[in-house]
């Protein structure tokens, strides 16, 4: 077995005033982080919810448009927030390099607790600019507290009371996330089983090229959710439509993180019919994108949706009564921390995962005939080896659980066996276009556009007499609705 030597730590080299990167911690021109335009504004930053009055609503729109949002008023003491920021620096200040090397994590293992600066065993990868200190802290039978410092006053104190307040509000979390999809409140605590946690304090040294670099690259969490503090330098950055946003930083608040087993449990297949249905019937109707999908009916009960297709019934998962067709699911969010030139950063992250036992498997409650699951079933420990030899690179780790198209065509056929007969198991994309135009005109299912343009909808009107379809004898324009 090839052994790993001990790493260089960041914070040394940083020392040294070097004026350009050494070349292994070097991002490649697609990943630096000058490429994105980055909000800045604090109004378009990820979500921020008052634990003390929020709505269901705002916290499922949180978890589904960002999968990431900062919770206030979350009951934690704020002087423990400052505790195990501070009991963090001083690690990383006051602590002589000889000390510090006393904790180091093995570096022939991935995960091991302890001192340590390269992620991934991997040895390809490009490095980044962050050392970290990680702590085992949950089960109580993992903690060792012969591994945190003891010359640091409180520092085991700090660590063991932050360990219990991060637990109890990962608890309270994961209840609302659950019961904001109308599933029992201890339904993905009950999967997750008992919490593995960690805690890591990451340090990012300035950098003298920022532009080159990342403090840690973009990837999601492996476990359930992620309960993170940062100080007031910021750099953690989450990935929204394309874009880089930057968290900002807010002393009082904990930024949480749906990590990817939430993804794999909560998101049933659903997503994927809808992304192939809405990009089919574009197509079909000829115009550039939909966002939505929903029923009629949700709709009309006041759906905040815009830009929305609207259909019967007959394609909504009538285990879903009263749920829109896209709202179901929660994703992962894949974030990364970048690094600045003039101040050293510090946040501290604390990872809720399964035991390595455990099998993650999508909700029953959310899985059907017509909503199969998105994800194969997989032993979280696998998805954890796997993680850290292949790298995050993103999301492709949870890609890599994805079930393919046939699924998709399995829905679309269970939805009516008789026009899908000659729809192979596992058809291209444009059969499956095919068989979903004919389904299209077989049930006449779309009977009712919300089309921003009228030019769009005159593409689509004309698209459909063209084809023949019957879709509408009489159009009236109803509060800015188009009613077949
Ligand atoms: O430092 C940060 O803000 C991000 C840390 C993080 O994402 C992690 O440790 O997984
Ligand atoms: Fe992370």
């Amino acid at each position: 077995m090839e052994v790993a030597e001990e790493p260089v730590r960041v914070q040394t080299l940083a020392q040294t005033g070097l004026a350009n990167v050494p070349f292994p911690y070097i991002q490649p021109p697609e990943n630096r982080p000058a490429l994105f335009r980055e909000r800045e504004t604090s109004d378009s930053g990820i979500p921020v919810i008052d634990l003390f009055r929020f709505g269901r609503q705002e916290l499922r729109r949180a978890c589904r448009d960002w999968g990431a949002f900062q919770v206030t008023n979350h009951g934690v003491p704020l002087q423990l927030l400052d505790d195990m920021r501070n009991s963090g620096l001083s690690f990383f200040n006051e602590c002589p390099m000889v000390d510090k090397c006393t904790y180091s994590c093995d570096p022939n293992s991935a995960a091991s607790e302890g001192y340590g600066s390269r992620m991934l065993v991997n040895q390809d990868t490009v490095l980044d600019w962050r050392d970290f200190f990680d702590h085992h802290t949950l089960p109580v039978s993992r903690r060792n507290p012969n591994r945190w410092p003891d010359f640091i006053p409180n520092y085991r104190e700090v660590v063991v009371e932050y360990s219990d307040h991060m637990k109890a509000l990962s608890q309270r979390l994961l209840r609302l996330i659950s019961e904001s999809l109308g599933l029992p409140s201890l339904c993905i605590e009950e999967v997750v089983g008992e919490v593995y946690q960690n805690i890591t304090i990451s340090y990012y040294p300035p950098c003298p090229q920022p532009e080159l670099t990342l403090g840690l690259q973009a990837h999601s969490d492996m476990g359930a959710i992620t309960l993170l503090i940062q100080d007031s330098v910021g750099g953690l950055q989450v990935l929204k439509d394309g874009e880089w946003v930057t968290v900002q930083p807010l002393s009082d608040a904990i930024v949480v993180i749906l990590a990817d087993q939430t993804e794999c449990y909560l998101l049933p297949n659903i997503m994927y019919i809808t992304n192939m249905l809405t990009k089919s019937i574009s197509s079909v109707l000829g115009l550039a994108s939909i966002d939505n999908i929903a029923r009629k009916e949700d709709y009309a009960a006041g759906s905040d949706l815009e830009d929305v297709i609207l259909v019967d019934e007959a394609l909504c998962a009538p285990e879903h009564p009263g749920r829109i067709i896209t709202n179901g699911e929660y994703r992962s969010a894949q974030h990364r921390a970048i690094t600045n030139a003039h101040r050293a950063r510090l946040s501290v992250a604390t990872f809720h995962d399964p035991a390595k036992t455990t099998i993650i498997s999508p909700a029953a409650e959310l899985v059907s005939k017509s909503s199969p699951p998105r994800y194969r079933q997989v032993v979280y420990g696998d998805y954890v080896s796997s993680w850290y030899t292949k790298g995050p690179e993103g999301k492709r780790n949870i890609d890599a659980l994805l079930l393919h198209q046939y699924q998709a065509a399995e829905w679309l056929w269970q939805m009516d066996q008789g026009a899908c007969k000659s729809l192979s198991k596992e058809p291209s994309e444009e059969e499956f276009c095919l068989a979903l135009r004919n389904e299209i005109q077989r049930w006449n299912f779309v009977k009712i556009a919300e089309i921003a343009e009228l030019q769009r909808l005159q593409k689509s009107t004309s698209f459909f007499a063209s084809e023949g379809l019957q879709i509408s004898s009489k159009l009236d324009w109803t509060d800015g609705h188009i009613c077949a």
